[in-house]
């Protein structure tokens, strides 16, 4: 088994980095009231480092911090968040043996094996998003800050068990075939994806907050959908223009 107080010290250093702010960025779920009790998991990847870097013939493979299964998110530290292997294997990462993973780990691991561009994936039951996903519909584009976050609308994966491949095979698969960084696992609830765990974290507050829009504008007549060029025009400026460069 890898020994996280084995690797070299660049490795180490980028463990402590990512746990800090997985367990930071775990705060967000309640402040922005997207779980209740321990119903929502955050994870990054810590990428592969170079053999170059390292001084030695191999690169040191990918990693991810996760949070530990169930527990609340008051008691957790950055010491207590889980180290996995990208096939979703625990570490000996300095925590206890019993310490487990979240149960949503297989589902992270196979998202960052087949979708290189991903550095955080954050998985919620937020109340919203899983009345549609409850409901195995797909939010239609009919707010600007939907094209401007999912270049459309947020799509339904396929009905998925908790424990395998299953959910993530699902998110992949819907994933690929659309721009939007949030999917709706039918019957589940949102899992988001970003380039590292704080865009997946802000991709889960936009997801429930147009998921209520939306859901409060049906409640007045079916809103009409934004017309696909302006979808793709609304896309790119808030991908290439908005906020701050460099930011
Ligand atoms: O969807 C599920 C279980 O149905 C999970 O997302 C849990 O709600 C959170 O699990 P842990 O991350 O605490 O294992």
């Amino acid at each position: 088994m890898i020994r996280l107080s084995a690797l070299p010290e660049p490795v180490r250093e980028a463990v402590a980095a990512a746990r800090e702010r997985v367990a930071a960025l775990h705060a967000e779920l309640p402040r922005n009231e997207l779980v209740v009790w321990t119903a929502g998991n955050v994870s990054e990847r810590v990428p592969a480092v170079e053999a170059a870097r390292l001084g030695a013939d191999e690169e040191q493979p990918a990693l991810f911090v996760i949070k530990p299964s169930g527990v609340s998110y008051d008691e957790l530290t950055a010491e207590s968040m889980v180290v996995c292997t990208l096939d979703g294997e625990k570490i000996d990462d300095g925590t206890p043996e019993t310490l487990t993973p979240s149960s949503d780990t297989a589902a992270h691991a196979y998202v960052y094996r087949h979708m290189d561009e991903v550095g955080g994936v954050v998985h919620t039951h937020s109340t919203y998003a899983t009345a549609w996903a409850a409901r195995s519909e797909p939010i239609p584009c009919v707010l600007t800050m939907m094209a401007d976050e999912f270049g459309g609308d947020v799509p339904v994966g396929p009905f998925a068990l908790i424990g395998d491949d299953s959910i993530g095979r699902g998110i992949v698969e819907t994933l690929r075939t659309s721009r939007s960084p949030a999917v709706l696992m039918a019957q589940h609830g949102p899992f988001t994806v970003g380039a590292g765990a704080k865009q997946a974290v802000k991709a889960a507050v936009m997801c429930e907050e147009v998921a209520r829009t939306v859901h409060v504008a049906r409640q007045l007549g079916e809103p009409p959908r934004i017309d696909q060029g302006q979808i793709d025009s609304l896309f790119d400026r808030y991908q290439n223009v908005y906020g701050q460069k460099g930011a």
